[in-house]
């Protein structure tokens, strides 16, 4: 949401520019041993160095009609694509953000020399990861480590990057051929930072894009928006509130050729209604009372480049007039002001408001909707993309430490548990604050279940309850629990699945009121107590100990 995320933005754009003027990496092939955690370093001259990033079409098409010898590489997936580093056995490989590191990324969450990958066991298959006390940690399963066994396919986090161990040669398909883990892993459009599509393993294969963190869900909307990018028609992004429309729509800009253009974002909702058209267009001096200098609209500063319009359903009907009249003519005028200027502008819009309903009612333009519906990009809702909770969680323990000076080291597997099964009706918004509220109160050095906020702690018994009782004769929280208790959309199951957790919480607050005793709690809420005994057997609501 413009205006409220500014400080993400600030941050975002910081990130955003080194990755843009980082987008490549540098490999340095030491011939000797690698430097220590204090920073021994590998002497420059014996050591060869490209600064060419290894050709994705290795990871694409590697096959081969004989068998190979084992070799195990480190597959790294960057903001910028994929590399891959070749293991030597015993030989270590240090990763970091400078040299003396041998593959360096430049990552501001990454120390200069931050982590060491050593081929060892007996089978050869096995690396020793160690970190080397880097600021930000190295982690696995949402777990800081000091240092871990990988075998083939565990991967490990290291600031934005992901790195999985492979064997190179990979396993034989039925066809006879050869493949690597990571064929079909294609880079999407151009640009220094490229997004990585059909990594390895469904379900845990999770690109950083422009801090963007994305999963399976999210590629076709990407690989969509990533066309996008290089048009100049309006793009409208739809999507509940706080799934990311601006990043993505951030991304569009930064994918298209007016990516060194301005950048202009306008919450539409948050303009007083007599103040919407100068806010869009500009006025001049003396064009109502308080116009004491002539003004340039969002319109004329985003000439060059972008304007995203936010909350576009709530733009007065008066001023969509205006706005179409602008989307067709190229050209804005300032109100008191009788002479035209043209605009070289892009509009993205966004809306969480169905404006197909709404033009329906009434409410928004029809034409205007068409006209700004060149492509349209929907954003899923958190609940649908679940591979990225985990990914977004320590993105967002990151953050959260950095911003309030904590060294909270990481997350509980229960807790990802937990946070899988909240529905998130904030969506990453919502995840983002549980997490950053998490890390300011917990009292441990990992978040626990009891430091997440009380609504989503109480989601987690949902599916148990499910599973624990197979009478339970509530049709519709059988469904619904069926499905996680996760809401669907704003429709059917999604309702019906948010109603059913506002219900689970009201019984818990009345029986929590009542001492736990069911029949004041029946009484208090003016229900049977036969219905409440059911109720709290399907919700699996059970008194916590004293
Ligand atoms: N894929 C993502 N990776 C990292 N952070 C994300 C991602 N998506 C959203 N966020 C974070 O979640 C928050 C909400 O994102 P954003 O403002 O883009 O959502 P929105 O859909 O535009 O919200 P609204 O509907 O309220 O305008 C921001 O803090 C943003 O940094």
């Amino acid at each position: 949401m413009c205006g409220q995320d500014m400080a993400d933005h600030e941050r975002r754009s910081g990130d955003d520019q080194a990755t843009n003027r980082h987008g490549h990496r540098e490999v340095t092939m030491a011939a000797e041993g690698p430097p220590s955690s204090e920073g021994g370093a590998a002497s420059d001259a014996a050591s060869v160095r490209t600064t060419q990033p290894v050709p994705s079409s290795i990871l694409r098409h590697a096959r081969t009609p004989r068998p190979e010898p084992l070799r195990i590489s480190l597959v790294v997936t960057h903001p910028g694509g994929v590399d891959m580093a070749l293991l030597h056995p015993g030989v270590p490989f240090v990763l970091g953000r400078s040299r003396p590191s041998m593959m360096r990324f430049e990552d501001s969450a990454l120390s200069r020399t931050h982590a060491r990958f050593t081929l060892t066991g007996e089978t050869g298959e096995q690396v020793l990861v160690e970190d080397l006390d880097s600021t930000n940690g190295t982690w696995r399963h949402g777990k800081r480590l000091k240092q871990a066994e990988l075998s083939i396919g565990d991967a490990v986090r290291l600031g934005s990057l992901r790195v999985r161990v492979e064997r190179l040669g990979g396993e034989k398909r039925s066809d006879g051929a050869v493949t690597s883990a990571d064929e079909g892993a294609a880079h999407v459009g151009g640009g220094a930072a490229r997004m990585v599509e059909g990594a390895a393993r469904a379900g845990e294969s999770v690109a950083y894009v422009e801090p963007l963190v994305a999963g399976a869900g999210m590629r076709p909307l990407l690989a969509r928006a990533e066309r996008a990018a290089t048009a100049r028609i309006p793009v409208l992004v739809q999507g509940e509130t706080g799934t990311g429309k601006e990043m993505l729509a951030r991304y569009v800009h930064e994918r298209g050729p007016r990516h060194e253009g301005p950048l202009i974002c306008v919450n539409c909702g948050a303009i007083s209604a007599s103040l919407v058209e100068s806010h869009l267009f500009g006025h001049e001096k003396g064009a109502f009372t308080g116009a004491v200098q002539p003004q340039k609209g969002v319109f004329e500063e985003a000439n060059g480049g972008t304007l995203f319009l936010d909350e576009l359903g709530e733009l007065p009907l008066a001023a969509q007039a205006t706005l179409l009249r602008v989307l067709e003519s190229g050209r804005i005028t300032r109100v008191g002001s009788a002479r035209e200027i043209p605009v070289d502008v892009r509009v993205i819009a966004a809306t969480h408001r169905d404006l197909k309903a709404m033009s329906l009612a009434g409410k928004f333009r029809e034409d205007l909707y068409f006209r700004l519906n060149g492509v349209t990009l929907v954003v899923p809702p958190l609940r649908e993309r679940k591979e990225e909770i985990e990914p977004l969680a320590e993105h967002f323990l990151r953050l959260a430490n950095e911003a309030n000076g904590r060294a909270v080291r990481g997350i509980q597997e229960e807790t990802f548990e937990a946070l899988r099964r909240y529905p998130w009706p904030g969506n990453v918004r919502e995840l983002r604050h549980a997490i950053a509220q998490a890390v300011v109160l917990t009292t441990s050095d990992e978040i626990s279940v009891a430091d997440l906020p009380r609504a989503v702690r109480d989601a987690a018994p949902l599916r148990e309850a499910a599973q624990f009782d197979d009478t339970v004769a509530d049709d519709e929280a059988a469904a619904a629990l069926e499905e996680g208790g996760v809401a669907h959309g704003p429709s059917g199951a999604g309702y019906r699945s948010r109603m059913l957790q506002k219900e689970r919480g009201v019984l818990l607050s009345a029986l929590e009121a009542a001492g736990w005793n069911k029949t004041k709690a029946a009484q208090d809420l003016q229900m049977p107590l036969r219905t409440l005994v059911h109720k709290v057997k399907t919700f699996g609501l059970v008194r916590p100990p004293k």
